[in-house]
């Protein structure tokens, strides 16, 4: 499974912290989007996360956990992604609450089912910025440096580009595309409709949509075509 994820064009992204009724999810996982991605920056639960886990269980395709909360972590996920947030001067953030959750879980832990990924936060309004303390006043080539960073003396296998809530600026994430040789690069933030997604799938590897799902379902499922033809 972890070897699919270099297929994925569009991952949906929903909140566990989020009501979505049954109709609208059935919609999102029969979009024909790669994968479902389960994960939140806040008020992220154990109870919310079984419940959403089990409703998009239904259906056939991929569903992984985004961990951002202890508290949260549940079995039976294909996969679990790991985020690291470089452009931070707060360790908790890149490698703290890491150790803790490693010493907490020890051989619990399915590593063959831990995906990493090395986020750089780049929307200064947005709570994941706020809640980490993110740098994110950065020049293209800075972010580029993390994205380098990331690849070459981290080894990981994702560039997560976090704009969530707005559309980020997209002659910087060409720039980190641009130094990328293995890793993936992931894009999200403020992708609405076709037009946003094709836009930032033509300077990434994968997409991923979130908020739209909430605010203009109909819209939102618009961006699985765009990048999936
Ligand atoms: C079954 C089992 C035992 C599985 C094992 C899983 C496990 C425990 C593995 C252990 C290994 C490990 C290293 C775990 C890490 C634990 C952890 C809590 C790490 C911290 C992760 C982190 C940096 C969180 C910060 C927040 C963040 C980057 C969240 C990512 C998601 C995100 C940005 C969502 C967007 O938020 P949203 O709420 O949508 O924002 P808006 O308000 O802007 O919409
Ligand atoms: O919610 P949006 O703005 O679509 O961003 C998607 C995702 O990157 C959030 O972690
Ligand atoms: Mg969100």
């Amino acid at each position: 499974m972890r070897d699919e994820i270099i297929a994925w064009r569009h991952v949906f992204k929903l909140d566990p912290d989020r009501f979505i009724s049954d109709e609208d999810l059935d919609q999102i996982c029969m979009s024909g989007t790669d994968a479902i991605m389960i994960g939140g920056s806040s008020g992220v639960t154990y109870d919310n996360t079984v419940d959403l886990m089990s409703r998009v269980r239904r259906y056939e395709l991929p569903c992984v956990l985004e961990v951002s909360d202890l508290e949260a972590v549940v079995p039976g996920f294909d996969l679990y992604m790991i985020p690291l947030v470089l452009n931070t001067e707060d360790s908790r953030w890149m490698i703290g609450q890491h150790v803790q959750a490693i010493e907490q879980y020890s051989h619990l832990i399915p590593w063959e089912l831990i995906v990493p990924e090395g986020y750089i936060v780049l929307h200064a309004d947005s709570t994941v910025a706020r809640l980490t303390g993110a740098l994110t006043e950065l020049e293209a080539d800075r972010a580029a440096a993390y994205a380098q960073a990331a690849e070459h003396l981290l080894r990981l296998p994702i560039v997560y580009i976090e704009y969530s809530g707005r559309f980020g600026d997209m002659e910087l994430v060409a720039d980190i595309r641009r130094v990328t040789r293995e890793a993936r690069v992931f894009y999200g933030g403020g992708i609405t409709d076709a037009e946003t997604a094709r836009l930032a799938a033509s300077h990434c590897d994968t997409i991923i949509v979130g908020n739209s799902l909430y605010s203009d379902l109909k819209q939102a499922l618009t961006t699985v075509a765009a990048v999936k033809g």
